[in-house]
Protein backbone atom coordinates (compact mmCIF):
# COMPACT_ATOMS: atom_id res chain seq x y z
CA UNK A 1 0.00 0.00 0.00
CA UNK A 2 1.14 3.15 -1.12
CA UNK A 3 1.48 6.13 1.46
CA UNK A 4 -1.52 8.30 0.20
CA UNK A 5 -3.38 5.03 0.60
CA UNK A 6 -2.49 4.70 3.56
CA UNK A 7 -3.55 8.04 4.95
CA UNK A 8 -6.52 8.39 2.75
CA UNK A 9 -8.05 4.79 4.76
CA UNK A 10 -6.71 5.88 8.41
CA UNK A 11 -8.72 8.98 7.98
CA UNK A 12 -11.62 7.17 6.72
CA UNK A 13 -11.72 4.89 9.77
CA UNK A 14 -10.97 7.73 12.48
CA UNK A 15 -13.91 9.61 10.35
CA UNK A 16 -15.87 6.74 10.55
CA UNK A 17 -15.03 6.27 14.48
CA UNK A 18 -15.73 9.44 15.16
CA UNK A 19 -19.14 9.54 13.48
CA UNK A 20 -20.21 6.41 15.56
CA UNK A 21 -19.00 7.40 18.20
CA UNK A 22 -20.21 10.82 18.18
CA UNK A 23 -22.81 11.35 15.93
CA UNK A 24 -24.55 8.95 14.86
CA UNK A 25 -28.30 7.62 16.53
CA UNK A 26 -27.47 8.65 20.01
CA UNK A 27 -30.46 8.81 21.95
CA UNK A 28 -30.25 12.40 23.12
CA UNK A 29 -27.63 14.31 21.15
CA UNK A 30 -26.60 17.17 23.16
CA UNK A 31 -25.22 16.79 26.43
CA UNK A 32 -21.92 14.58 27.13
CA UNK A 33 -19.75 12.48 24.81
CA UNK A 34 -18.92 8.92 25.51
CA UNK A 35 -15.27 9.76 25.59
CA UNK A 36 -16.00 11.17 28.69
CA UNK A 37 -17.78 8.64 30.65
CA UNK A 38 -16.59 8.50 34.11
CA UNK A 39 -17.32 6.52 37.05
CA UNK A 40 -18.73 10.03 39.10
CA UNK A 41 -16.45 11.09 42.18
CA UNK A 42 -15.32 7.18 42.00
CA UNK A 43 -11.02 6.65 41.10
CA UNK A 44 -11.51 4.98 37.63
CA UNK A 45 -9.75 1.87 38.80
CA UNK A 46 -12.37 1.39 41.84
CA UNK A 47 -15.12 1.61 39.18
CA UNK A 48 -15.33 -2.15 39.05
CA UNK A 49 -14.83 -2.83 42.52
CA UNK A 50 -17.92 -0.41 43.20
CA UNK A 51 -20.20 -1.67 40.90
CA UNK A 52 -19.65 -5.38 41.91
CA UNK A 53 -20.54 -3.99 45.85
CA UNK A 54 -24.12 -1.71 44.57
CA UNK A 55 -24.82 -5.04 42.54
CA UNK A 56 -24.63 -7.40 45.54
CA UNK A 57 -26.25 -4.82 47.77
CA UNK A 58 -29.00 -4.30 45.88
CA UNK A 59 -29.34 -7.88 44.60
CA UNK A 60 -32.81 -8.93 46.78
CA UNK A 61 -34.00 -5.22 47.44
CA UNK A 62 -36.50 -5.98 49.57
CA UNK A 63 -34.20 -7.87 51.84
CA UNK A 64 -31.91 -5.41 52.56
CA UNK A 65 -30.92 -5.42 56.07
CA UNK A 66 -28.87 -2.92 56.89
CA UNK A 67 -31.29 0.50 55.07
CA UNK A 68 -29.00 3.02 57.11
CA UNK A 69 -26.22 1.63 54.46
CA UNK A 70 -28.81 2.82 51.88
CA UNK A 71 -28.18 6.45 50.79
CA UNK A 72 -24.23 4.90 50.64
CA UNK A 73 -25.28 3.05 48.25
CA UNK A 74 -27.51 5.44 46.01
CA UNK A 75 -24.51 7.68 46.16
CA UNK A 76 -22.13 4.82 44.44
CA UNK A 77 -25.08 4.21 42.21
CA UNK A 78 -24.98 7.42 40.77
CA UNK A 79 -21.25 7.70 40.39
CA UNK A 80 -21.77 4.90 38.09
CA UNK A 81 -24.42 5.79 36.21
CA UNK A 82 -24.50 10.08 35.90
CA UNK A 83 -22.51 10.21 33.16
CA UNK A 84 -24.32 7.28 31.50
CA UNK A 85 -27.76 8.77 32.00
CA UNK A 86 -26.41 12.66 30.46
CA UNK A 87 -25.05 10.56 27.19
CA UNK A 88 -27.99 8.75 26.71
CA UNK A 89 -31.09 10.10 28.11
CA UNK A 90 -30.65 14.32 28.75
CA UNK A 91 -29.94 16.21 32.25
CA UNK A 92 -33.71 15.66 33.56
CA UNK A 93 -33.55 11.99 34.82
CA UNK A 94 -36.83 11.25 34.90
CA UNK A 95 -39.65 10.00 32.58
CA UNK A 96 -42.28 11.86 31.32
CA UNK A 97 -46.08 11.38 29.17
CA UNK A 98 -45.11 11.33 25.45
CA UNK A 99 -47.22 14.18 23.73
CA UNK A 100 -48.28 14.39 20.34
CA UNK A 101 -46.37 16.50 18.11
CA UNK A 102 -43.68 17.39 20.73
CA UNK A 103 -39.88 16.43 20.85
CA UNK A 104 -39.16 14.31 24.40
CA UNK A 105 -37.11 17.52 25.35
CA UNK A 106 -40.50 19.64 25.21
CA UNK A 107 -42.54 16.76 26.70
CA UNK A 108 -40.18 16.62 29.75
CA UNK A 109 -40.52 20.72 30.14
CA UNK A 110 -44.24 20.55 30.18
CA UNK A 111 -43.75 17.76 33.02
CA UNK A 112 -41.23 19.66 34.92
CA UNK A 113 -43.46 22.89 34.64
CA UNK A 114 -46.44 21.25 35.46
CA UNK A 115 -44.78 20.94 39.09
CA UNK A 116 -43.91 24.31 40.23
CA UNK A 117 -47.23 25.38 38.54
CA UNK A 118 -48.99 22.88 40.98
CA UNK A 119 -46.90 24.36 44.21
CA UNK A 120 -48.66 27.71 43.34
CA UNK A 121 -45.25 29.75 43.76
CA UNK A 122 -44.57 33.78 43.25
CA UNK A 123 -41.31 34.97 41.67
CA UNK A 124 -38.68 35.59 44.29
CA UNK A 125 -39.56 32.89 46.54
CA UNK A 126 -37.67 29.80 47.45
CA UNK A 127 -38.62 26.46 46.55
CA UNK A 128 -36.70 23.32 47.31
CA UNK A 129 -35.77 20.25 45.11
CA UNK A 130 -35.88 17.04 47.03
CA UNK A 131 -33.56 14.70 44.70
CA UNK A 132 -32.17 17.37 41.77
CA UNK A 133 -29.81 15.28 40.27
CA UNK A 134 -27.74 17.41 37.50
CA UNK A 135 -30.31 19.73 37.77
CA UNK A 136 -32.61 19.27 34.45
CA UNK A 137 -35.98 20.36 36.44
CA UNK A 138 -34.39 22.87 38.38
CA UNK A 139 -33.39 25.07 35.26
CA UNK A 140 -36.41 24.76 33.48
CA UNK A 141 -38.75 25.27 37.13
CA UNK A 142 -36.24 28.41 37.65
CA UNK A 143 -36.54 29.82 34.51
CA UNK A 144 -40.19 29.17 34.07
CA UNK A 145 -41.06 30.17 37.86
CA UNK A 146 -38.73 32.96 38.40
CA UNK A 147 -38.40 31.40 41.70
CA UNK A 148 -34.76 30.77 43.77
CA UNK A 149 -34.57 27.00 43.69
CA UNK A 150 -32.47 25.31 46.21
CA UNK A 151 -31.88 21.01 44.99
CA UNK A 152 -29.84 18.52 47.24
CA UNK A 153 -28.66 15.33 46.38
CA UNK A 154 -26.67 12.89 48.06
CA UNK A 155 -23.78 12.98 45.21
CA UNK A 156 -21.05 15.23 45.24
CA UNK A 157 -20.36 14.21 41.65
CA UNK A 158 -23.72 15.75 40.87
CA UNK A 159 -23.94 18.72 42.23
CA UNK A 160 -20.55 19.48 40.35
CA UNK A 161 -22.26 18.34 37.06
CA UNK A 162 -25.65 20.69 38.48
CA UNK A 163 -23.23 23.80 38.91
CA UNK A 164 -21.64 23.61 35.84
CA UNK A 165 -24.89 23.32 33.91
CA UNK A 166 -26.89 25.84 36.15
CA UNK A 167 -23.99 28.50 34.99
CA UNK A 168 -23.56 27.55 31.69
CA UNK A 169 -27.18 28.48 31.15
CA UNK A 170 -27.12 31.78 33.16
CA UNK A 171 -29.30 30.64 35.99
CA UNK A 172 -27.07 30.51 38.58
CA UNK A 173 -28.40 33.88 40.05
CA UNK A 174 -31.46 31.36 40.43
CA UNK A 175 -30.43 27.63 41.57
CA UNK A 176 -28.11 26.79 44.32
CA UNK A 177 -27.40 23.13 44.86
CA UNK A 178 -26.19 21.04 47.88
CA UNK A 179 -24.75 17.97 48.73
CA UNK A 180 -26.89 16.26 51.10
CA UNK A 181 -29.14 13.74 52.21
CA UNK A 182 -32.78 14.53 52.38
CA UNK A 183 -33.46 12.34 55.17
CA UNK A 184 -31.49 14.67 57.81
CA UNK A 185 -31.58 18.43 54.98
CA UNK A 186 -29.01 20.80 56.28
CA UNK A 187 -32.01 23.65 56.09
CA UNK A 188 -33.87 25.54 58.81
CA UNK A 189 -37.35 24.38 60.00
CA UNK A 190 -40.15 26.57 57.83
CA UNK A 191 -37.77 28.29 55.39
CA UNK A 192 -38.90 26.89 52.48
CA UNK A 193 -41.86 28.73 50.30
CA UNK A 194 -42.84 25.38 48.37
CA UNK A 195 -40.86 22.09 47.41
CA UNK A 196 -41.13 19.45 44.75
CA UNK A 197 -39.54 15.83 44.21
CA UNK A 198 -39.22 14.57 40.44
CA UNK A 199 -38.44 10.53 41.25
CA UNK A 200 -36.18 10.73 43.81
CA UNK A 201 -38.23 9.74 47.07
CA UNK A 202 -38.14 6.23 46.11
CA UNK A 203 -34.84 6.35 46.94
CA UNK A 204 -35.72 6.65 50.47
CA UNK A 205 -36.25 3.27 53.14
CA UNK A 206 -38.68 5.04 54.55
CA UNK A 207 -40.99 7.34 52.75
CA UNK A 208 -41.78 9.29 56.14
CA UNK A 209 -38.33 10.09 56.80
CA UNK A 210 -37.89 12.20 53.84
CA UNK A 211 -41.48 13.43 53.73
CA UNK A 212 -41.07 14.10 57.19
CA UNK A 213 -38.07 16.61 56.69
CA UNK A 214 -39.76 17.87 53.64
CA UNK A 215 -42.79 19.22 56.55
CA UNK A 216 -40.46 20.34 58.82
CA UNK A 217 -38.40 22.97 56.07
CA UNK A 218 -41.70 23.82 55.05
CA UNK A 219 -43.41 27.23 55.66
CA UNK A 220 -46.88 26.80 57.22
CA UNK A 221 -49.37 26.90 54.47
CA UNK A 222 -46.93 25.22 51.90
CA UNK A 223 -47.47 23.10 49.00
CA UNK A 224 -44.68 19.92 48.53
CA UNK A 225 -45.75 17.96 45.06
CA UNK A 226 -44.07 14.40 44.98
CA UNK A 227 -43.87 12.23 40.87
CA UNK A 228 -43.44 9.29 43.11
CA UNK A 229 -42.26 5.57 41.60
CA UNK A 230 -45.14 2.99 42.68
CA UNK A 231 -46.53 0.01 41.75
CA UNK A 232 -50.06 0.20 40.96
CA UNK A 233 -53.20 -1.60 41.67
CA UNK A 234 -52.90 -3.64 39.10
CA UNK A 235 -49.65 -5.60 40.52
CA UNK A 236 -50.36 -9.41 42.27
CA UNK A 237 -47.44 -10.17 44.63
CA UNK A 238 -48.55 -13.60 43.28
CA UNK A 239 -47.81 -13.33 39.85
CA UNK A 240 -44.09 -14.61 39.49
CA UNK A 241 -43.98 -12.58 36.19
CA UNK A 242 -45.15 -9.25 38.02
CA UNK A 243 -42.63 -9.74 40.86
CA UNK A 244 -39.84 -10.41 38.31
CA UNK A 245 -40.46 -6.86 36.85
CA UNK A 246 -40.84 -5.29 39.90
CA UNK A 247 -37.26 -6.53 41.42
CA UNK A 248 -35.82 -5.96 38.07
CA UNK A 249 -36.50 -2.28 38.12
CA UNK A 250 -35.38 -2.13 41.54
CA UNK A 251 -32.11 -3.66 41.26
CA UNK A 252 -31.63 -1.67 38.05
CA UNK A 253 -32.07 1.88 39.47
CA UNK A 254 -31.00 1.67 43.62
CA UNK A 255 -34.82 1.34 44.91
CA UNK A 256 -34.91 -0.23 48.56
CA UNK A 257 -38.06 -1.70 47.79
CA UNK A 258 -40.76 0.11 45.47
CA UNK A 259 -44.05 1.07 47.36
CA UNK A 260 -47.99 0.72 46.54
CA UNK A 261 -49.42 3.54 45.46
CA UNK A 262 -51.54 3.43 48.09
CA UNK A 263 -49.36 4.13 50.94
CA UNK A 264 -48.03 7.63 49.43
CA UNK A 265 -51.31 9.46 51.01
CA UNK A 266 -50.78 7.23 54.41
CA UNK A 267 -47.41 8.38 54.73
CA UNK A 268 -47.91 11.87 53.75
CA UNK A 269 -51.06 12.17 56.12
CA UNK A 270 -49.28 10.50 59.32
CA UNK A 271 -46.29 13.06 58.75
CA UNK A 272 -48.65 15.75 58.82
CA UNK A 273 -49.52 16.65 55.17
CA UNK A 274 -53.24 17.74 54.19
CA UNK A 275 -53.62 15.52 50.73
CA UNK A 276 -54.40 18.39 48.17
CA UNK A 277 -54.60 15.87 45.34
CA UNK A 278 -53.02 12.61 43.96
CA UNK A 279 -53.27 11.44 40.23
CA UNK A 280 -51.16 9.14 38.56
CA UNK A 281 -50.08 10.68 35.54
CA UNK A 282 -49.26 7.72 33.62
CA UNK A 283 -52.71 6.89 33.14
CA UNK A 284 -54.95 7.57 30.12
CA UNK A 285 -55.59 10.32 28.42
CA UNK A 286 -51.92 10.62 29.35
CA UNK A 287 -49.68 8.75 26.21
CA UNK A 288 -47.46 6.11 26.98
CA UNK A 289 -44.33 7.48 29.06
CA UNK A 290 -42.19 4.22 28.15
CA UNK A 291 -41.91 4.59 24.19
CA UNK A 292 -39.01 7.16 24.33
CA UNK A 293 -37.44 3.81 26.35
CA UNK A 294 -38.42 1.70 23.52
CA UNK A 295 -37.77 3.23 20.92
CA UNK A 296 -34.11 4.09 21.83
CA UNK A 297 -33.19 0.15 21.68
CA UNK A 298 -31.49 0.66 18.73
CA UNK A 299 -29.36 3.31 20.04
CA UNK A 300 -29.00 1.47 23.02
CA UNK A 301 -27.32 -1.34 21.08
CA UNK A 302 -25.29 1.55 19.36
CA UNK A 303 -24.45 2.71 22.43
CA UNK A 304 -23.27 -0.55 24.45
CA UNK A 305 -20.85 -1.31 21.21
CA UNK A 306 -19.41 2.23 21.65
CA UNK A 307 -19.34 1.25 25.55
CA UNK A 308 -17.37 -2.12 24.78
CA UNK A 309 -14.86 -0.26 22.34
CA UNK A 310 -14.32 2.54 24.89
CA UNK A 311 -13.85 0.03 27.63
CA UNK A 312 -11.43 -2.08 25.75
CA UNK A 313 -8.99 1.01 24.42
CA UNK A 314 -9.07 2.45 28.38
CA UNK A 315 -10.98 5.18 27.70
CA UNK A 316 -13.66 4.80 29.46
CA UNK A 317 -12.86 2.96 33.35
CA UNK A 318 -13.40 -0.51 33.59
CA UNK A 319 -17.15 -1.64 35.09
CA UNK A 320 -18.68 0.65 32.27
CA UNK A 321 -19.57 -2.03 30.35
CA UNK A 322 -21.21 -3.90 32.81
CA UNK A 323 -22.67 -0.73 34.46
CA UNK A 324 -24.32 -0.29 30.87
CA UNK A 325 -25.67 -3.69 30.52
CA UNK A 326 -27.55 -3.67 33.76
CA UNK A 327 -28.90 -0.28 32.28
CA UNK A 328 -29.45 -2.16 29.08
CA UNK A 329 -31.89 -4.74 31.15
CA UNK A 330 -33.60 -2.32 33.29
CA UNK A 331 -34.75 0.00 30.61
CA UNK A 332 -36.38 -3.73 29.34
CA UNK A 333 -37.91 -4.06 32.69
CA UNK A 334 -39.19 -0.53 32.97
CA UNK A 335 -40.87 -0.99 29.62
CA UNK A 336 -42.75 -4.18 30.64
CA UNK A 337 -43.61 -2.05 33.77
CA UNK A 338 -45.28 0.57 31.84
CA UNK A 339 -47.22 -2.03 29.35
CA UNK A 340 -48.24 -4.08 31.64
CA UNK A 341 -49.18 -1.12 33.52
CA UNK A 342 -48.10 -2.78 36.91
CA UNK A 343 -46.13 0.02 37.57
CA UNK A 344 -45.91 3.64 37.32
CA UNK A 345 -42.94 6.35 37.39
CA UNK A 346 -45.32 9.56 38.07
CA UNK A 347 -48.02 8.66 40.40
CA UNK A 348 -48.43 12.32 41.26
CA UNK A 349 -49.40 13.98 44.94
CA UNK A 350 -49.96 17.51 45.61
CA UNK A 351 -49.52 18.14 49.83
CA UNK A 352 -49.76 21.12 52.18
CA UNK A 353 -48.42 21.77 54.99
CA UNK A 354 -51.17 22.95 57.39
CA UNK A 355 -51.71 26.56 58.13
CA UNK A 356 -51.70 26.09 61.96
CA UNK A 357 -49.96 22.78 63.18
CA UNK A 358 -51.93 21.35 65.68
CA UNK A 359 -50.58 20.90 68.98
C1 LIG B 1 -35.83 8.01 38.22
C2 LIG B 1 -34.84 7.19 37.96
C3 LIG B 1 -34.16 7.22 36.60
C4 LIG B 1 -35.14 7.15 35.45
C5 LIG B 1 -34.52 7.25 34.06
C6 LIG B 1 -33.97 8.65 33.82
C7 LIG B 1 -33.46 6.15 33.80
C8 LIG B 1 -34.00 4.75 34.08
C9 LIG B 1 -33.27 3.79 33.12
C10 LIG B 1 -32.24 4.65 32.43
C11 LIG B 1 -31.63 4.22 31.13
C12 LIG B 1 -31.79 2.97 30.64
C13 LIG B 1 -31.12 2.49 29.43
C14 LIG B 1 -29.86 3.32 29.09
C15 LIG B 1 -29.22 2.91 27.77
C16 LIG B 1 -28.88 1.44 27.77
C17 LIG B 1 -27.98 3.75 27.51
O1 LIG B 1 -27.39 3.41 26.29
C18 LIG B 1 -28.31 5.23 27.49
C19 LIG B 1 -28.95 5.65 28.80
C20 LIG B 1 -30.21 4.83 29.12
C21 LIG B 1 -31.30 5.18 28.11
C22 LIG B 1 -30.64 5.18 30.58
C23 LIG B 1 -31.07 6.64 30.68
C24 LIG B 1 -31.77 7.01 31.99
C25 LIG B 1 -32.90 6.04 32.35
C26 LIG B 1 -34.02 6.08 31.31
C27 LIG B 1 -34.45 6.12 38.95
C28 LIG B 1 -33.02 5.76 39.07
C29 LIG B 1 -35.11 6.24 40.29
C1 LIG C 1 -33.63 9.70 39.37
S1 LIG C 1 -32.74 11.03 40.01
C2 LIG C 1 -33.90 12.35 39.69
C3 LIG C 1 -33.19 13.66 39.67
C4 LIG C 1 -34.05 14.88 39.32
N1 LIG C 1 -35.20 14.96 40.18
C5 LIG C 1 -34.45 14.80 37.88
O1 LIG C 1 -35.64 14.50 37.65
O2 LIG C 1 -33.62 15.05 37.01
C6 LIG C 1 -32.88 10.82 41.78
C7 LIG C 1 -32.12 11.86 42.57
O3 LIG C 1 -32.38 11.65 43.98
C8 LIG C 1 -31.17 11.83 44.68
N2 LIG C 1 -31.22 11.12 45.96
C9 LIG C 1 -31.48 9.82 46.19
N3 LIG C 1 -31.40 9.53 47.51
C10 LIG C 1 -31.07 10.70 48.12
C11 LIG C 1 -30.85 11.07 49.46
N4 LIG C 1 -30.93 10.20 50.47
N5 LIG C 1 -30.56 12.37 49.73
C12 LIG C 1 -30.44 13.28 48.74
N6 LIG C 1 -30.64 12.99 47.44
C13 LIG C 1 -30.95 11.71 47.13
C14 LIG C 1 -30.11 11.26 43.75
O4 LIG C 1 -28.84 11.69 44.12
C15 LIG C 1 -30.60 11.81 42.43
O5 LIG C 1 -30.12 13.10 42.26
Amino acid sequence: MDSVTLVCTASLIAGGLYWFVCVFGSAERKGKHASQLSGGSIDREKVQDNYNQYWSFFKKPKQIEKTENVPAFVDTFYNLVTDIYEWGWGQSFHFSPAIDGKSNLESTKIHEQMAVDLIKVKPGQKILDAGCGVGGPMRAIAAHSGCNVVGITINEYQVSRAKAHNKKAGLDHLCDVVCGNFLEMPFEDNSFDGAYSIEATCHAPKLEDVYGEIFRVLKPGALYVSYEWVTTELYRGDDPEHVEVIQGIERGDALPGLRSYSDIPEVAKKVGFEVVKELDLAKPPSKPWWTRLKMGRVAYWRNHIVVMVLETIGVAPKGTIDVHQMLFKTADYLSRGGETGIFSPMHMILLKKPKQEES
